[in-house]
């Protein structure tokens, strides 16, 4: 079922938490709603969810306006980042809550409710557990039945709020592969909420990038990444050095003071040679290592992270002066992305002179 949302504007009494959002959600697709702490992402979710309602703007389930409807009218699933299971109910019992409170004509049959539990729990991979007590799982396990729990009244939508939020690294890694494994299978039109980058490009299709009650993006990870719409987008998805004018306009032929490059650290390039620059400090992160480099006329280190071969081959060291480049980068002139053609141009310029 797909999802529209018209000019969302939403106020607590002393906070605006949304304000005018457009966004449209294609039946079947995973969105991640990615942002800082306090972006509005929460409200969104509880927004779609019918927990809130906009003071402003429509929400449309496949082109119905739902914007008045209780939660219970919409028939949405919802996965706390809490896993609010009952304690006193075993697994089971708790998967099942949802069909028995349905209502008489709706309630399926005791040999059916079983058998849809079972295949709920077999789908999240807790066939063993049914007559386990919450207090006896794993956090990664609760919040599995959370998810069963959830899918049992055969959601059209499923809301996802930090559902991995309070577990630590390695099962979060874990349960997000299951998940996005679980949603090919089931394509249940999902939206979960995340702050975690790295959470939002493993399971997304697409990922709307959010900031003080806006959207500031929306694309498929890959675009996101490699023509972020503006600084904020690109600072957003991870470490980033920012270089000026002055440092950047020799390679990439825009000499203009206010276009600044955007250089990811595995992107950037330091080659032993006079260029003003000097390594810092050289840290073993394991896999990979981290080069800083100081630079008169930065304020900030400049990083690069490269694998380890690569920096063996480098030869570079603490003390040694270096010249800075990058393989790839994003260049902004103010707010606004500038353009292949820009650059492109420019780049002709620079061999015309050099040949001309
Ligand atoms: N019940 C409330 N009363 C007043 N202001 C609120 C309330 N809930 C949220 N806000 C404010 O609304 C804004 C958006 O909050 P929201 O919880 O939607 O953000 P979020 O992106 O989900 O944040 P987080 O990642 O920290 O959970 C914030 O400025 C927050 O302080």
């Amino acid at each position: 079922m797909s999802i529209e949302l018209s000019a969302i504007e939403y106020r607590y009494r002393d906070a605006t938490a949304l304000a005018g959002i457009d966004l449209a959600i294609e039946s079947g697709e995973l969105l991640a709603l990615l942002g800082p702490s306090g972006c509005g992402k929460t409200t969104l979710l509880r927004t779609i969810a019918g927990l809130e309602f906009p003071d402003r703007g429509r929400v449309r389930f496949e082109g119905r306006d739902v914007t008045a409807l209780s939660a219970r009218k919409r028939h949405v699933g919802f996965v706390f980042q809490h896993y609010a299971l009952f304690n006193h109910l075993t697994v089971f019992e708790n998967v099942a809550f949802g069909l028995r409170v349905r209502g008489w004509f709706r309630r399926p049959r005791r040999a059916e409710l079983e058998r849809a539990v079972s295949e709920l729990l077999e789908l999240v991979q807790l066939g063993e557990f049914a007559r386990r007590y919450p207090a006896q799982l794993s956090g990664g396990q609760r919040q599995r039945v959370a998810l069963a729990r959830a899918l049992a009244v055969e959601p059209q939508i499923l809301l996802l709020d930090e559902p991995f939020g309070a577990l630590d690294a390695r099962v979060r890694a874990d349960l997000r592969r299951w998940l996005r494994g679980l949603h090919d299978r089931i394509h249940v039109t999902s939206v979960f909420v995340t702050h975690d980058q790295e959470e939002a490009f493993e399971l997304a299709d697409r990922i709307a990038v959010m900031n003080k009650g806006r959207i500031e993006q929306i694309a498929d990870p890959e675009t996101l990444y490699t023509h972020p719409a503006n600084p904020f987008v690109c600072r957003f998805l991870g470490e980033v050095n920012e270089l000026p004018a002055a440092l950047h306009a020799r390679w990439t032929g825009i000499d203009d003071e206010r276009v600044v490059a955007f250089v990811r650290p595995h992107d950037l390039e330091f080659s032993a040679g006079e260029g003003g620059a000097r390594v810092e400090q050289v840290r073993d992160l394991g896999a990979n290592m981290r080069v800083e480099v100081r630079h008169p006329a930065l304020a900030q280190p400049l990083v690069a992270v490269w694998e380890r071969s690569r920096f063996a081959r480098s030869g570079l060291a603490p003390g040694r002066s270096v010249a800075v480049s990058a393989q790839r980068q994003v260049l902004f002139r103010g707010d606004a992305p500038v353009d292949a053609a820009e650059r492109a141009g420019n780049a002709l310029r620079d061999i015309l002179v050099t040949h001309g």
